[in-house]
């Protein structure tokens, strides 16, 4: 069993806690949190060890009547490695004191690439990502632009591409994010972040993406042009897509025109929040021009990077292959939407080792 410890238990932290706690190979050592708020409960309230980030600011937690286990060194003298989900540049700061208590580390995408020895998609990068001590989960517009290129680039070749990305304004909680009233270009010069970030998991591939902030909170909405090596039909495009099991090709039939839909679907569905692991792809805007595919897909923010960071600690601790890693964090989770509904776009079921 791999001991996994989270320091920072927000947006990403509380969803990758409770993604090792699924794994049959994992245990989760407990959640460090800097202050006492009610996520802080929460965790307390799902049987989670709680620890304090910041020995500071104990009798904060003694106040609000949270129990703790520890402090932050104790949750990492306990731990074979920490999944570090504080917020952007914060994470940079800890890799010291991760390293100095001999533990392995993941970093999260709002981190710069060098915080870390590799990038990490699990479609991209997981032998590279393999025994290292320290590791970059991509964000999660990067993670789904990963998981999309890898499979066009591997079966045509892919020439360029370019992404124009409508990034939500924040997130659900985050009360204090905008816009509110406008769509802003964010950069308005190109390339965006993402297409450099693209390239930390996929070197070879030539992309520039621009971005825009829209005042929505429940995903990221990319609209891909990608242009080919090769001239596929959009229906081979489709099935080659279909396969990946990160990849959500939403049937017409589903009749989801867009993020609203797809959480609702995901919450009928059962899902804890209504998480989205899966990039969401409409079946119907897959379209070829000769070598030019164009299409939109949709990705939610606060959840897809999750099962990439639980493929992040295999890779960094075991030898299991990579479809093993990814077959069992899928099934531990239950990624692959799409129930009956999505079997005719996959005629010859999903992508194996051998394919
Ligand atoms: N949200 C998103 O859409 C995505 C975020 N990411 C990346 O994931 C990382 C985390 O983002 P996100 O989950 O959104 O951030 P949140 O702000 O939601 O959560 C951050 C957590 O870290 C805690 N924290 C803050 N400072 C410290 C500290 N010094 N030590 C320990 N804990 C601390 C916060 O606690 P407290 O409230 O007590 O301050 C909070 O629990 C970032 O790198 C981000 O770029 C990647 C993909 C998507
Ligand atoms: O990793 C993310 O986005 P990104 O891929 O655009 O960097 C998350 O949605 C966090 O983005 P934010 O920096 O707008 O909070």
């Amino acid at each position: 069993m791999t001991r996994v410890g989270v320091n920072g238990y927000g947006t990403i932290g509380k969803r990758v806690a409770d993604a090792v706690a699924a794994q049959p190979d994992m245990v989760l050592r407990g959640v460090a949190k800097r202050s006492p708020n009610h996520e802080a409960d929460s965790a307390v309230q799902r049987g989670y060890a709680l620890y304090a980030a910041d020995s500071d600011r104990l009798g904060e937690f003694e106040h609000a009547g949270l129990p703790l286990a520890g402090t932050l060194p104790d949750l990492l003298d306990s731990v074979d490695v920490i999944v570090d989900c504080c917020p952007a540049g914060v994470g940079a700061r800890n890799r010291e004191r991760y390293a100095s208590h001999d533990v392995r580390a993941v970093f999260q995408g709002g981190e710069a690439a060098n915080v870390a020895d590799a990038s990490f998609t699990a479609r991209t990068s997981f032998e590279t990502a393999r025994d290292a001590d320290t590791v970059r989960v991509v964000s999660c517009n990067t993670t789904g632009l990963a998981r999309l290129l890898a499979p066009l680039d591997e079966a045509y070749g892919v020439e360029k591409a370019r992404v124009t990305l409508v990034r939500r304004g924040g997130d659900p909680a985050q009360t204090d994010r905008g816009p509110i009233n406008d769509i802003v270009p964010d950069p308005a010069t190109v390339p965006s972040h993402h297409g450099p970030d693209v390239r930390t998991v996929l070197p070879e591939v030539d992309i520039d993406t621009a971005a825009l902030k829209a005042p929505v909170t429940a995903m990221h909405t990319h609209s891909v042009n990608v242009s080919l090596g090769a001239a596929p039909t959009a229906d081979e495009v489709r099935e080659l897509l279909a396969r990946e099991s990160r990849l959500f090709l939403i049937p017409e039939v589903a009749g989801i025109d867009g993020a609203g839909k797809l959480k609702e679907y995901a919450l009928d569905c059962g899902r804890p929040r209504g998480d989205l692991w899966e990039n969401c792809l409409w079946a119907e805007s897959i379209s070829v021009s000769g070598t030019d595919l164009y299409l939109f897909q949709n990705v939610h923010q606060e959840a897809d990077v999750v099962p990439e960071n639980i493929d992040a600690i295999r890779a960094m601790t075991t030898d299991i292959p990579v479809d093993e890693s990814v077959t069992r964090t899928n099934e531990a989770l239950g990624v692959g939407l799409g129930g009956r509904l999505g079997e005719e776009l996959t005629p010859n079921g999903p992508v194996t080792a051998d394919d």
